[in-house]
């Protein structure tokens, strides 16, 4: 399944936080949003996933305006995973992740073996069976975002929308969780903040600033010097990594750039 984002925009009491974004995310591709704090990536992608309602414009997945479903329909259609890992009450990590069922269940329904069989099958790709029935909230971060994942997964939805995955985890966590949205070969889209996790995994980059989308393409089109001045308002100096062969950005602070 495809998304297609056209012409949105969204604006606060007068004052535009995005302004006629467009994009695509073709079958399968994992892309990338980037931009610096208060760019606009979450209001885009609360817009897409419906918590907050486009002022102008649609999402498309496939042909079908995402708008014109139910909820649940659209839920069907795309799981999100947020940065706030804070849930309420005590649930375990499979009464969690047993959540990503409901768009599939009319009221009342109760839990079949299929949905054990699926909701076993996503703790088992995150790595985290053993963890079926401790309380979410004794869970680490990293193991947190996992289990956030899983239930995406047992969501059986095409999309996945990510809002900044990896915050607060360690780079262990961080390359952890972005192999895991990889091999998932879900059509993805994602905000994230750090650029070299950004390069290595996204086959593209749409680039935010103030609301805007002002650059797209490959990671190698976009990660460029000038591109990340003028956004980051930061000195780099980006080299191709010899054992990846993606970008590698160095930043360097402003002591070093007048030395
Ligand atoms: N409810 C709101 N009322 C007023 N302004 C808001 C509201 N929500 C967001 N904003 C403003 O909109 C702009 C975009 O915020 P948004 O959270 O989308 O940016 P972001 O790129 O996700 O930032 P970050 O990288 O810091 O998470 C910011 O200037 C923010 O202060």
């Amino acid at each position: 399944m495809n998304i297609t984002v056209k012409d949105l925009s969204y604006r606060i009491q007068d004052k535009p936080l995005i302004a006629s974004i467009s994009l695509d995310i073709q079958e399968g591709e994992l892309v990338g949003l980037i931009g610096p704090n208060g760019s606009g990536k979450s209001t885009l992608l609360k817009n897409m996933y419906r918590v907050l309602a486009p002022d102008q414009g649609e999402v498309f997945m496939n042909d079908k305006d995402l708008s014109r479903m139910s909820h649940k329909e659209s839920a069907r259609h795309v799981a999100v995973v947020s940065q706030e890992t804070s849930v309420a009450f005590d649930f375990t990590v499979q009464e969690i992740v047993f959540m990503g069922r409901s768009p599939h269940k009319k009221m009342f329904d109760t839990d079949t073996s299929q949905d054990r069989e699926i909701v076993h099958q996503a703790l088992s790709r995150v790595g985290l069976l053993h963890r079926a029935r401790s309380s979410f909230s004794t869970l680490s971060g990293g193991e947190k975002q996992r289990v956030l994942i899983a239930r995406a997964v047992a969501q059986q939805a095409s999309c996945l929308i990510l809002d900044e995955p990896t915050n607060h985890l360690d780079i262990r966590y961080q390359l952890q969780i972005m192999d895991l949205v990889k091999t998932l070969k879900i059509t993805s889209l994602a905000a994230l903040h750090d650029l070299n996790i950004a390069a290595y995994y996204c086959d593209r980059l749409y680039v935010l600033k103030a609301g805007r989308i002002i650059a797209s393409g490959s990671p190698e089109q976009v990660l460029r010097q000038d591109l990340l001045q003028d956004v980051f308002e930061v000195a780099t100096e980006i080299n191709r990594h010899p054992l990846t062969g993606k970008p590698s950005i160095t930043f360097l602070p402003e002591m070093v750039v007048r030395s």
